[in-house]
């Protein structure tokens, strides 16, 4: 193989004819195309970590400013064409790329298109794309290169894999195609037939400035170092060019990104309303110790709360639990995406209530206001919540975060009277946020037995007030007596009356072959699959045996399956009982992002030990999955923390969670108000230094979580919400605190159960609890070993659902 050069190369030999910026020490722009992927910010980030470059994104979706392409690539020294679901057959899946290749002669420029914009290259130029014989998604793979151009000193580099499609350069209309592409790097695919094929990795164009590859240099399997050497070799290759044909990006462009979205909405009442509310809330958060009590987190929470009344306990078993306790100041909001509903309620006085209208991205300002407004400067220095928010976002909130494509099909929470999604009665009232607005509360550091009483508003903050009662109230407390006799008697006589509807395996499997469907046609790299079981109970007929109910199998739950992120909830009509390992998104309260994504379980038997685990985790299969979702938070996080803000500390490490052994990866992100991420360049409320509104910035551009949904994201949600024809509720959302000290942590929604029944005797004598299971879907999973593992998740939680007797 000898590909045939063209007339120039990477030495730029020829003088400039005029007006060359080449001398400018500004850093050169890149354009780069985004089709809607979730690794483009990694893109984004090799690129200006590498070529000290500035890139400008833009949507595939786009129009080009001022309708004026060839005007516009002026600006840029280069265009990259990135990766994407669907089908560069399809204009819809790569629209502005396609305009890319029709660019006059006079007009040229270099471009570098990968996977999606690769296919797109390929297929303008005459090859055709093609279904490969098995996709080839998160699978690292060593490629052979032709040692020249762009692969100059890479003979052979180890590459991460994200297709279904292909081009197919031995296909019969291909002999057009060679006339103008040479091949630089290529694999060799098993395909069962006794000759192995070679599949291209790498082409270049032979007159014009255009090159691609098939595979990803920007995952983090990649071989970092020879991706690095591949991307300056083009870039000196851009240059030579530039110079050559005397153009280059020149002028001042402003910092943003191009997309069909309007970012701008009204500043929303709301915030004002909800600070208003928060006026006993200090700026300090005074606090009492108690040194190495033995009093444990439920004996503390049945102290201080009243049964039934809105209560939010994180129950770690890593270093702290925060307990929820009401003041004369509580108050509480609720929120719905389908009716863009936001309400308020006090707990206190004559338990006020406000409403009001705002869409979601109103709803992220309001809580980022009220963040700001009410910064607390100090507290306990150990302890992660100081006071604020606690509570949930469900998975319909999530959904609603994301940028939908133009001409996409939309959710129908966006737009309440179109595309309405399918009934789901279980659904109807259960609100998309819920928040509990929280003065005081109670720590229990887990490693020594300390208990921190603090709180944030004023009279609390009196001797002899709330927190001298409260910790001579603690110090005479003793650990509640072990009722655990009664408790079962107690639960089973209400759970021996339940029904619990169970998935429909047929279906499940059904829904398996649709996502296999969808992974071979190219839409996604995972899909996350999820079903749902319902438990419908006897309402308890007392008063209290209805609010004691959901505390009593939360501590069944607690002791049944004890997890990192054990948590309770009751607030309004909804009940929580979570035992989630899983870790979403935290930061400090300084400038630190952390995302801890899970992915790749097997059940805990008696021959099933760590390393047997470690065996099983570390297969083709289950590493693919897990670095798919590796690779999609490095995106979110570079979104948030741009280039050179992100670190992966643990990638695909086995832990041992309770009843099942799970993959990990660890990423942190520093936030650096200065030099923010793509996704919140456009956002002047982050000039703050106050990481609260940092974190919920985040939090919004992070949700949903993508271990929930697969990669990339927004297509993968779009295929699922089809597919699984239902409403996930706060299965498969986030659960955490938003600390006004400037911190934050949220959990997974998973192994967890929910209910939104009203606990009214009378109006209704059924409870309903939802619980959410599934797994990664990939083209390696089987039909079996998916239902297979939903069901053992299933177990971790429907167990405490059933009698014991
Ligand atoms: C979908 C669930 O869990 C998710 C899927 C996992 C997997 O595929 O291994 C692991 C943890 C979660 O991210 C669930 O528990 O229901
Ligand atoms: N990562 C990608 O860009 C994938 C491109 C295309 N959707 C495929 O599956 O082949």
């Amino acid at each position: 193989m000898a590909p045939m050069l063209g007339s120039w190369d990477g030495t730029g030999t020829a003088q400039p004819r005029s007006g060359s910026n080449a001398a400018s020490s500004a850093p050169k722009r890149i354009l780069y195309v985004d089709a809607y992927d979730s690794f483009s910010y990694n893109v984004v980030a090799i690129l200006e970590e590498t070529l000290n470059v500035k890139v400008t994104v833009m949507t595939i979706d786009s129009e080009w400013p001022n309708g004026n392409m060839n005007e516009f690539l002026r600006f840029y020294e280069a265009v990259v064409l990135g990766p994407g679901p669907g089908d560069p057959n399809l204009s819809k899946d790569v629209g502005v790329m396609r305009d890319i290749w029709n660019l006059p002669d006079s007009d040229l420029l270099p471009v570098f298109g990968i996977c999606l914009g690769f296919q797109s290259l390929c297929l303008h130029h005459g090859v055709p794309i093609e279904r490969l014989p098995y996709p080839l998604h998160g699978q690292v793979r060593q490629i052979s290169t032709a040692s020249t151009d762009v692969f100059e000193g890479l003979s052979a580099v180890e590459v991460t894999l994200y297709h279904s499609l292909y081009a197919n350069a031995s296909a019969p209309a291909e002999s057009s195609a060679s006339d103008c592409l040479d091949l630089l790097a290529w694999l060799s695919l098993d395909d069962g037939s006794a000759a192995k094929s070679q599949i291209p990795m790498a082409v270049r164009h032979r007159q014009k400035p255009f090159w691609g590859v098939q595979f990803h240099p920007e995952s983090c399997k990649s071989q970092r170092d020879a991706c690095r050497t591949l991307l300056r070799n083009w870039w000196r290759m851009v240059l030579g060019f530039n110079k050559i044909a005397n153009r280059g990006g020149s002028g001042s462009l402003p910092d943003a990104t191009i997309s069909p979205h309007d970012h701008t909405s009204s500043f929303p009442d709301a915030a004002y309303e909800m600070l208003r509310w928060s006026a006993s809330t200090s700026a300090f958060s005074a606090f009492r110790s108690l040194e190495r009590s033995s009093l444990s987190v439920e004996t503390i929470s049945e102290a201080l709360n009243q049964p039934g009344a809105p209560t939010v306990v994180f129950q770690s078993n890593g270093r702290h639990s925060i307990i929820s306790v009401p003041s004369p100041g509580s108050w509480r909001l609720e929120y719905s995406v389908e009716l863009q509903n936001l309400t308020l309620y006090q707990l206190h006085e004559k338990g006020q209530v406000a409403e009001g209208c705002l869409r979601v991205p109103q709803l992220w300002d309001a809580l980022r206001y009220v963040m700001e407004m009410k910064k607390v400067h100090s507290g306990h220095s150990q302890v992660p919540f100081w006071g604020g928010f606690l509570g949930y976002f469900s998975y319909e909130l999530s959904l609603a975060c994301l940028p939908h494509p133009k001409g996409s099909p939309q959710s129908s929470y966006e737009h309440p009277t179109t595309n309405r999604a399918p009934p789901d009665t279980s659904a109807e009232d259960l609100p998309d946020v819920s928040l509990l607005w929280c003065e005081r509360s109670i720590i229990v550091d887990n490693s020594t037995g300390n208990i921190i009483i603090q709180s944030t508003a004023e009279p609390d903050h009196r001797p002899a007030g709330w927190l001298d009662e409260t910790l001579q109230l603690l110090q005479n407390h003793s650990n509640i007596p072990n009722e655990e006799d009664s408790d079962r008697s107690f639960l089973d006589s209400i759970l021996r009356e339940g029904k619990i509807s169970y998935p429909e395996e047929g279906n499940y499997k059904e829904q398996i072959d649709a996502c296999k469907a969808e992974l071979e046609a190219g839409e996604s790299y995972e899909l996350c699959l999820s079903c749902e079981t319902s438990i419908n109970l006897p309402t308890p007929t007392t008063k209290n045996d209805r609010a004691v109910f959901p505390w009593k199998l939360y501590k069944r739950l607690k002791k049944y399956n004890p997890a990192a992120f054990s948590a309770f909830a009751t607030l309004g009509n909804v009940k929580i009982l979570s035992s989630s390992p899983e870790s979403f998104l935290s930061w400090d309260r300084e400038s630190t992002l952390e995302m801890k994504p899970m992915k790749g379980t097997v059940r805990k038997s008696p021959d099933m030990s760590m390393e047997k685990a470690k065996e099983i985790l570390g297969s083709t299969k289950e590493m693919a999955e897990n670095l798919m979702i590796a690779d999609l938070i490095r995106h979110d996080l570079y979104g948030i923390c741009g280039p050179g803000g992100v670190h992966v500390e643990k990638l695909l490490e086995v832990e041992d969670h309770g009843r099942v052994f799970s993959m990990i990866t660890h990423v942190k992100g520093e936030v650096r108000p200065d030099r923010l991420g793509v996704a919140v360049r456009h956002m002047p409320q982050l000039k703050s230094p106050n990481m609260a509104v940092h974190g919920l910035t985040a939090l919004q551009r992070c949700l949903p979580p993508g271990s929930m949904t697969g990669a990339p994201k927004e297509r993968s949600c779009v295929h699922l919400k089809r597919i699984e024809a239902r409403k996930r509720g706060i299965y498969s959302g986030v659960m955490g605190f938003l600390d006004l000290g400037g911190g934050g942590s949220f959990s997974v929604m998973i192994r967890m159960a929910f209910s939104c029944s009203v606990d009214n005797r009378d109006e209704n004598c059924r409870q309903t609890w939802r619980i959410g299971a599934g797994g990664a879907i990939t083209t390696l999973s089987t039909t079996e070993g998916e239902w297979d593992e939903m069901l053992t998740k299933l177990r971790t939680v429907c167990t405490v659902f059933t009698p014991t007797t």
